[in-house]
């Protein structure tokens, strides 16, 4: 029978259904090095946010199958060293939602309204009521930044408060965030408008300390802001400073830098200040959802059946994967690259299977481009079994065609990305049988493997143009590793593809759009 590690605490709905399958063993509280020790008896391993599952617990966990999260973000288990392994990681995207959302909305309340503070004050044998006046959120505006599920569902129960809402969410359509009832604005606008500003993003690099002594300065002095989302997306510092100083007028934590919640300024704040201990997913509710569908989920992988939420590679049937597995990784690739030069929303993907991948087994593919394309929104929550009603959610319309005729290689894969910033579009092939391969980008043939940092300009096909960027480049302190361009006839229009050894420092960009003869370009990262 196989065997299966509890060692966070979760509801016993999700144990009954385990133990249908498994034995299982629930021990919560031990020390990382407990967990060394024993993990590698386990086939799974079954958490919340509090064990954390470091590449030295995956490497020692030799028969582990899948490891399942009760509850949405994966930030505390290193996916990519799980996928290395083959060990399916899943988790509950929608299991937890509302607990979440009514969270942020009852911090929003009680920070109005003073609610901690006078009750303590009560307890304490006081009957002050002059401390205590509050703020009605009727009528006031409500930014809501990340209108994902959890978002959106704030932004509803807000709008019947009769609050104004703005909403910035770049992986967002105009469309989907007015369903809603929400007004889509730069973040800036966000930030100088709202009375009340509710986080609900991933952490990803661009969110880290999204809100930090900067962004702060641009709120109104009596705004409040609220975040259930992630700890470190607040500079926990610099709020604090604010917060002293009257530079903002509120805020309520629900997520920290640091968890537990250390020495912190925070702390020895006032009523303009609630702190909770992690507590958004917590209800009796959310924790029978999100342990029923996790443990379902752990229960078929050790049955041999695919996992419905699975948030890295191996949740494909093993066999569907062996054969498409080098075809995914050009569409991931493709969708990732085509969505960064798009830039802003996508509104319109076309995908051209051609060739050998024109048929209905590559269905896959178009799964596997999305994926790449929602990469920059979603980082590793985007999966092979959610991807296409993300980008549906998201208001991307999908068009699919297929050519089987056979071009220059045995099969093609063509995305054209319009959006909110204009049309762009790759093509790529397999060299060899698994060699990913550029072989057009904008319509200009080229023949280049991606790299992981990668520039692309679109420029005057003219003598010294190359030497001028290379110059540029060299003394910005940027290694080209390879460099090709494309053109269709000569002294036209032309792309140049260059691979670079590090990410290009910021601001390049604009010095290289002012180099003459050099129209446009575009950094990526892979
Ligand atoms: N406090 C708690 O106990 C809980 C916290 N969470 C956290 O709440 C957050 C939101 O979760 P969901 O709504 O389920 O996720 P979701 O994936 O449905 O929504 C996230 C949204 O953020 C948007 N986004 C990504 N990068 C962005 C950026 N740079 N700027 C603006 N928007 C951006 C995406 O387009 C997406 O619409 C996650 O961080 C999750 O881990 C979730 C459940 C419980
Ligand atoms: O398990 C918990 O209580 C934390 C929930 C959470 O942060 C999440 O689901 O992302």
């Amino acid at each position: 029978m196989s065997k299966v590690l509890v060692s966070d605490s979760i509801d016993q709905a999700g144990i009954d259904i385990l133990s249908q399958v498994a034995t299982v063993d629930v021990k919560i509280g031990l020390k990382p090095a407990q967990l060394l020790e024993i993990i590698g008896e386990y086939d799974a391993l079954m958490i919340r946010s509090s064990t954390r599952v470091t590449q030295e617990i995956i490497e020692a966990g030799t028969q582990l199958k899948i490891i399942g999260r009760a509850g949405v973000g994966v930030d505390n288990v290193d996916v990519p060293a799980a996928t290395r392994r083959g060990i399916v990681v899943v988790n509950s995207p929608e299991g937890n939602t509302i607990a979440a959302a009514e969270h942020a909305l009852a911090m929003i309340l009680a920070l109005s309204r003073h609610i901690p503070d006078a009750n303590a004050s009560v307890k304490r044998g006081a009957w002050d009521r002059n401390s205590f006046v509050g703020a009605e959120v009727y009528k006031k505006t409500l930014g809501v930044v990340g209108l994902g599920k959890i978002g959106s569902h704030v932004a509803a129960v807000a709008k019947t408060m009769g609050m104004k809402l703005l909403a910035y969410d770049p992986f967002i359509s105009t469309e989907r965030a007015e369903q809603i009832g929400c007004q889509l604005v730069e973040l800036d606008l966000l930030f100088q408008q709202a009375d009340y500003i509710t986080l609900h993003i991933p952490k990803t690099p661009e969110t880290t300390h999204l809100i930090n002594a900067t962004t702060l300065a641009k709120m109104k002095p009596t705004a409040r802001i609220i975040n259930c989302a992630r700890g470190g997306i607040i500079d926990e510092v610099a709020l604090a400073a604010a917060l002293k100083a009257g530079k903002i007028g509120g805020a309520a934590l629900d997520v920290f830098e640091s968890e537990p919640l250390g020495e912190s300024e925070l702390r020895s704040l006032g009523k303009e200040v609630i702190l909770t201990p992690h507590l958004g997913a917590s209800t009796a509710e959310a924790q029978v959802n999100v342990a029923i569908d996790v443990a379902e989920q752990i229960r078929d992988v050790l049955l041999g059946l695919p996992a419905r939420s699975a948030v890295n590679i191996p949740g494909l049937g093993p066999d569907v994967l062996e054969e498409l597995k080098p075809y995914m990784q050009l569409a991931e690739t493709l969708g990732n690259l085509v969505g960064q030069l798009a830039g802003g929303r996508v509104e319109v993907l076309n995908i051209r299977l051609q060739g050998e991948l024109a048929t209905n087994k590559s269905q896959p593919l178009v799964v596997a481009a999305l994926k790449g394309l929602l990469y920059q929104a979603l980082r590793e929550r985007v999966n092979y079994v959610n991807a296409s009603i993300e980008a549906k959610e998201r208001g991307i319309r999908v068009i699919e065609t297929r050519d089987a005729s056979i071009r220059d290689y045995a099969g093609t894969l063509h995305l054209e990305a319009t959006g909110t910033l204009g049309t762009h579009s790759v093509t790529g092939a397999l060299l060899g049988e698994r060699e990913i391969h550029l072989t057009d980008v904008d319509g200009f043939p080229i023949n280049v493997p991606p790299s992981k940092y990668m520039l692309f300009t679109l420029h005057r096909d003219m003598p010294g143009i190359i030497g001028k960027l290379g110059s540029l480049l060299g003394s910005f302190n940027v290694n080209i590793a390879s460099m090709q361009v494309g053109r269709k006839i000569v002294r036209g229009d032309a792309v140049m593809a260059l691979s670079i050894d590090d990410p290009l420092p910021e601001g390049i960009l604009d010095e290289i759009i002012k180099v003459p003869g050099i129209r446009d370009a575009y950094t990526v990262t892979l």
